[in-house]
């Protein structure tokens, strides 16, 4: 990945996570220890013969896209095609190495697993997920998605509505993390949009002229490898890596709802101004019903009120 900024600062390495939002990569969790013996032969024997979403992408990109909004905007062009396999053919494709086509596996872990998995996952330190969860005033665990993916596949830079702890088995990912106060230098797509969340910004070919502010951003980058646990924070922006050299990577994440608000304290913080835009720009959506004008009614909007 090329250098998008002159220097990220590294993501602290600790314990537990700090209560304070902010990014760490947790060693020595053993959160998923029962998991440290996963890889492709282990998974392929006990993960069972449920069916698994592979995505593929011809880039090696694959940014996300929610497929209930593709209708919002009809000159959409998935950047991505999935399709439900067994993880034996998702391993047997992997395997012949086809340069052209770049594989992905993410799937919820779900009750079609083999015992031996089901017997792992019981084994997880749910004590230790649950001790971060209540530290941290976080809502429910709401799933665990399995991430197996070839060397060199890359997540653009995107932001999520849930706390993550971020789980290494096997293979090193390198992450880009944001704060939310970066929001205006990474150009989110429109909620109506199909890459809702995501950054309009290709950080291999930035377009400046439209993206001026990108050459502004800040950072975090830590590379995480087995047994590391990174807390990715509620709309932290994060951009993931799987480091080519290393073998494919395996992950599991370990998502859980937002702590519950439960007194509004001023000035608001940035997370807090992400959530107030994302239900007026909803609001006014749902309202006018017509996306093409939203951009142009906004700026009337701003500009009109103006001193
Ligand atoms: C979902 C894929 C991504 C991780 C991520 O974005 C997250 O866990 O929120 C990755 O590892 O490539
Ligand atoms: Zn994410």
């Amino acid at each position: 990945m090329r250098r998008y900024q002159e220097k990220a600062t590294i993501i602290p390495k600790r314990l537990e996570t700090s209560q304070s939002q902010q990014p760490v990569i947790i060693t020595g969790s053993d959160l998923v220890g029962s998991a440290y013996h996963w890889n492709l032969d282990y998974l392929c024997a006990h993960l069972g013969y449920g069916l698994y979403t592979v995505y593929s992408s011809t880039s090696g990109k694959f940014k996300y896209y929610d497929e209930k909004k593709v209708p919002n905007v009809p000159s959409f062009k998935p950047p991505t095609s999935h399709t439900d396999m067994t993880f034996q053919d998702f391993v047997s494709i992997l395997r012949q190495k086809n340069d052209s086509k770049w594989i992905y596996l993410q799937q919820p872990l779900n009750d079609t697993v083999g015992p031996r998995i089901e017997m792992d996952f019981k084994g997880f330190n749910w004590d230790f997920a649950y001790r971060q969860m209540k530290k941290n005033r976080w809502g429910p665990l709401t799933s665990n998605l399995l991430l197996v993916g070839m060397e060199g596949v890359i997540t653009p830079a995107h932001y999520d509505e849930q706390e993550n702890l971020f789980a290494q088995i096997q293979g090193y990912k390198r992450f880009l993390l944001f704060h939310p106060d970066q929001f205006e230098c990474l150009y989110p797509y429109p909620i109506f949009h199909p890459h809702d969340r995501q950054s309009q910004v290709d950080f291999d070919e930035p377009d400046l002229k439209k993206f001026p502010l990108f050459s502004k951003l800040k950072g975090y980058e830590g590379i995480v490898g087995p047994k590391d646990v990174l807390y990715i924070p509620m709309y932290w922006w994060h951009q993931v890596e799987s480091l080519q050299g290393h073998g494919e990577t395996i992950s599991c994440t370990f998502w859980f709802k937002a702590a519950p608000t439960e007194k509004v304290v001023y000035p608001l913080n940035a997370g807090q101004k992400v959530a107030i835009m994302r239900n007026i720009e909803k609001m006014i959506a749902d309202t006018l019903k017509d996306n093409k004008n939203m951009p142009h009614f906004m700026k009337t909007m701003v500009q009109g009120s103006a001193d």
